[in-house]
């Protein structure tokens, strides 16, 4: 019988969740300080659990990759990263450093959450980690430790993340975000949502690295397009407490065109806007990073995003599904 590559622990275990996210308006502005609006997105997860016990070291357990820590592939490095930190976080150092003569842990994770499709994915695997430690550790985990946490991870991933992940990873609801901080916003009538993955990764990093490299080429023109991108976010929140869905959907219009302008759509992002468009969404946008990942459609009822779904998966989305964000 071949030995399993890790041992089972057999010990005490945390465990954490936390669910996607999505951006509405201002990605890319953001990173420059201006605001921007995010909701969780509730039926994409990511689960961690860290079992205590077994010989010393770290092992995972993941979709990516099994095995011992020091093993593991370089795009695993933000979640090392998540891991060592929260262990040492949640005063369970000797775990992290796999010291000889103190426990292993086994760490597993799983998520639905697609991987680089701008919704969050690295920020709410850190998460669910960070609160696993916390749970292992029956500490108490605080809001600013786990956005810590997470920007830890975040910043081995993405290089200068502006933070909104990481916070909106654990709200509860729809939020403004600015430079770390976070408020509530007024959502005043139920916003439906087509949401389209195009099947394609998109590199945040790169996409960031994209919009800075074209800001130093030509400052005074990507600085226009920047503003205008915080103005329509914090113009959308007025729109989006007085559920003005005609409104919202312009709003993202615009946002979609400013972003082709900055370089970080694609011709298939784009086609998959003009079908949502033409299936009558209010608007459409593509959210996060760009470059690959989903975009997002306003449709006036459930059935409607279904049928805007139908025209995105017609304009070679992978795969559609729709998001109510509820009156709040
Ligand atoms: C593209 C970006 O604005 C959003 C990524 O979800 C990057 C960031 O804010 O860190």
């Amino acid at each position: 019988m071949q030995a399993s590559p890790v041992p089972a622990a057999g010990g005490r275990r945390g465990e954490g969740a936390a669910h996607a996210k999505a951006i509405l308006f201002g990605e890319h502005a953001v990173v420059y300080g201006a605001p921007a609006i995010a909701i969780p997105v509730d039926s994409l997860t990511a689960q961690a659990t860290i079992e205590r016990g077994g010989p010393a070291g770290l092992r995972i357990v993941s979709s990516l990759y099994t095995g011992p820590v020091d093993g593991a592939p370089a795009r695993l490095t933000p979640v090392v990263t998540a891991i060592r930190a929260s262990l040492e976080r949640a005063g369970l150092g000797e775990l992290a450093r796999g010291e000889a003569g103190a426990d292993g842990a086994l760490v597993t994770i799983a998520s639905s959450i697609p991987h680089e499709r701008g919704l969050g994915s690295s920020a709410a695997v850190a998460a669910a980690i960070a609160r696993a430690a916390f749970d292992l550790a029956g500490a108490e985990l605080d809001g600013e430790t786990l956005f810590d946490l997470v920007q830890t991870a975040e910043r081995v991933a993405h290089g200068k993340p502006s933070g909104i992940d990481a916070r909106t990873v654990a709200a509860t609801g729809a939020i403004r975000f600015t430079r770390g901080a976070v408020a509530p916003i007024r959502i005043g009538a139920p916003l439906i949502l087509a949401f389209a993955d195009t099947g394609h990764p998109g590199s945040t990093a790169q996409a960031v690295g994209s919009v800075q490299a074209l800001r130093e080429r030509e400052p005074a023109s990507t600085d226009a397009l920047l503003s205008r991108l915080a103005e329509i976010a914090e113009h959308s929140i007025e729109d989006l407490a007085a559920g003005d869905r005609a409104a919202v959907g312009a709003a993202m219009s615009e946002a979609h065109a400013i972003l082709h302008r900055v370089g970080v759509s694609s011709d298939h992002l784009d086609a998959i806007v003009a079908a949502a468009c033409a299936a009558g969404a209010s608007g459409a946008k593509l959210t996060g990073g760009g470059l690959g990942g989903c975009v997002i459609a306003v449709a006036s009822s459930t059935a409607h995003a279904e049928q805007i779904g139908a025209a995105m998966r017609d304009a070679g989305a992978e795969r559609t599904w729709t998001v109510e964000v509820p009156a709040a």
